[in-house]
């Protein structure tokens, strides 16, 4: 190795380093001080203990020769999404992300120059993904989120003729297997709107499931609802955010893959991913098929759900394409028996 490349690697090692410290701090200062968890506490500081003995095995002063700050291009660059951080849970979990980055790329650089520190650094990388996890699961807004992991049947449902009948469909549906309500009905004024929403958040409440509001953070937020959904020409996600706050969940309709990446920037909780074939709630001039859910499944972390057209007759399509969640209206809405439609549908996603 050159000795410019040698300062280069200290130099990488070195910034990477206190990156990875610097994340490791701020998850430690919630276990601590937010959380009052002991044993998390201690087994972050731990691990950062284990790190910094472990980057002690490199020449300090070879470390430090190489760290010219000043000199470094990175720090003028820096996304919008590092400049503001919507809740304490993004806070976390960024600083998992980047410490276990950080963690990955002091083990390979180390590798080049002492395996011994590559090893212990590849055992921090992982007691930080498991404490990362338990963690993230003690965040504010988390049990909305940890129900929505596990969510797989999403139905859309219009605001029905009264409070009585929404309600008792509302309470079959969330019996049968559906996790997540969403009230969507572009033709019931507002007060109809906002009384159905009031009513289906206390069933879903009641029932453990989950309960969204179609386009309207403002009926969402005065009806205590779970969240919004917002589409691609309607109100942006930060904006959503700054009326629903911090814990409440925002779902994002997309219809390509740039713009389920763009969802995960801009902070959604959940994407829809469609229209995937054609139905009869409403037309498209372009289908995306299952094309696309194969790229999401394979690249997207946040939970997706199918939409447009699914029902039992090609759900089998869209988890093949490795989607196991779907959101449906016809196929349940128009069934004979909208809740043997509902526990079928939930089955099928499951395989
Ligand atoms: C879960 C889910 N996915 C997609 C949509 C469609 O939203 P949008 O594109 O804004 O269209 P409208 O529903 O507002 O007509 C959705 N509602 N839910
Ligand atoms: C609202 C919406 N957005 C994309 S497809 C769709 C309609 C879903 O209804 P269906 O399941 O009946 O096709
Ligand atoms: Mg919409």
């Amino acid at each position: 190795m050159t000795d410019e490349t040698l300062r280069a690697t200290y130099r990488i090692l070195d910034a990477s380093t206190n990156r990875a410290l610097e994340g490791l701090r701020t998850m430690e200062e919630w276990a601590r001080f937010a959380i009052d968890d002991p044993a998390m506490s201690s087994e972050l500081k731990s691990i950062r203990h284990l790190v910094a003995g472990a980057i002690g095995r490199l020449p300090r002063t070879s470390l430090l020769l190489a760290r010219d700050t000043p000199g470094d291009v990175g720090t003028q660059i820096s996304l919008p999404t590092e400049m503001s951080r919507a809740s304490v849970a993004s806070v976390v979990a960024a600083a998992a992300a980047r410490t276990a980055q950080s963690l990955r790329v002091i083990e390979e650089y180390g590798k080049t120059i002492d395996t011994e520190l590559a090893a212990q650094i590849e055992q921090a990388r992982y007691r930080t993904y498991t404490v990362a996890s338990r963690l993230e699961l003690t965040l504010p807004g988390d049990d909305r989120r940890r129900r929505l992991q596990d969510a797989s049947l999403y139905v859309l449902v219009d605001a029905g003729r009264d409070d009585a009948s929404f309600g008792d469909a509302a309470r079959s549906l969330y019996q049968n297997g559906v996790d997540v309500l969403q009230l969507r009905d572009h033709d019931a004024d507002d007060r109809t709107l906002l009384e159905r929403a009031r009513l289906g958040s206390v069933i879903a409440g009641q029932c453990g499931g989950l309960f969204i509001v179609n386009d309207r953070a403002d009926l969402a937020f005065a009806a205590g609802a779970d969240g919004v959904h917002v589409g691609q020409e309607e109100l942006p996600v930060a904006d959503a955010r700054r009326i629903l706050g911090p814990t409440k969940l925002i779902g994002l309709s997309t219809h390509s893959i740039e713009q389920a990446r763009d969802a995960v920037a801009a902070g959604a909780d959940y994407i829809g991913c469609g229209p995937v074939f054609a139905g009869h709630t409403k037309s498209f001039d372009h289908y995306v098929g299952p094309a696309l859910l194969e790229q999401v499944s394979a690249e997207i972390a946040l939970p997706a759900f199918a939409i447009g057209g699914i029902d039992l007759t090609n759900v089998d399509q869209v988890t093949s394409a490795g989607i196991h969640r779907a959101a449906v209206t016809g196929a349940v809405r128009d069934a004979p028996d909208p809740a043997e439609a509902a526990a079928e549908l939930k089955r099928r996603l499951a395989k």
